[in-house]
């Protein structure tokens, strides 16, 4: 099975968890890139079932607009029963990093309100210690050298993405060589920074359940605490 496949598996195990809770008021919180657009495309088949969306990023809204699933302000509403969304890497428990297509901020945020965040991904994001793929840091234009020179102080190699300015108006660092072996404390430390709007490391929120892609099918990863709260 290719990439695409695999994707496109956790695309529908994603619907088929949500479709039985779906009601006439329920929000589902999207996320942003490829694997997300294709849960975009399946849920299209379901719109009658639920009220809305909302979005974390103006591509995932658009492409919602496009199938005539109505789209909310996060402010302008009380509950986003589910929050659907893929990832960049994974690890067992269940931390993320996000942020490739740039879009870290809001999806921390729409993840932050959700009730449920359900991770979509294809097995080659499963890791053992984050890191390999370049932390994604949303910085205040005005800041990035500065954070540039505290995130080496860090000891990573933070990299402009050249030519890209998020949905909020910032730039992004990419940070290399920067293998995260204590994903909570590392989220806070690089939130700390002045000038950081927000890094793609999801470990203080990290995913309920994970719904990974494989060649021997689809793998459900529950987050324990999560469960057994609910
Ligand atoms: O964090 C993200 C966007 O900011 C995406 O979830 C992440 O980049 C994974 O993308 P894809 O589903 O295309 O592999």
């Amino acid at each position: 099975m290719d990439q695409d496949s695999l994707k496109l598996s956790v695309a529908q195990a994603a619907l088929d968890v949500i479709q039985p809770q779906l009601e006439s008021n329920t929000i589902i919180g999207i996320g942003t890139g490829s694997t997300a657009n294709m849960f975009i495309d399946l849920l299209a088949n379901a719109a009658h079932l639920f009220d809305g969306a909302v979005a974390s990023s103006e591509a995932s809204a658009e492409r919602l607009r496009g199938h005539n699933i109505p789209v909310y302000d996060l402010n302008a509403v009380d509950r986003v029963a589910v929050y659907v969304d893929g990832a960049d890497e994974c690890n067992e428990a269940l931390e993320l990093i996000k942020g490739g297509g740039a879009a870290l901020t809001r999806e921390k945020i729409v993840a932050a309100v959700a009730t449920e965040f359900i991770c979509i991904a294809d097995e080659s994001k499963w890791v053992s210690v984050l890191g390999s793929f370049p932390l994604p840091v949303e910085v205040v234009p005005m800041a990035r050298s500065h954070v540039a020179r505290e995130i080496v102080k860090l000891g990573g190699d933070p990299v402009l993405r050249e030519g890209v300015v998020t949905d909020n108006g910032n730039a992004i660092l990419d940070v290399y060589n920067f293998p995260i072996a204590q994903p909570l404390a590392t989220e806070a430390k690089i939130n700390g920074i002045v000038g950081v709007v927000c890094n793609g490391l999801f470990a203080l929120r990290p995913a309920d359940r994970l719904l990974l892609g494989t060649t021997e099918g689809v793998r459900d990863i529950k987050r324990p605490e999560f469960f057994l709260d609910s």
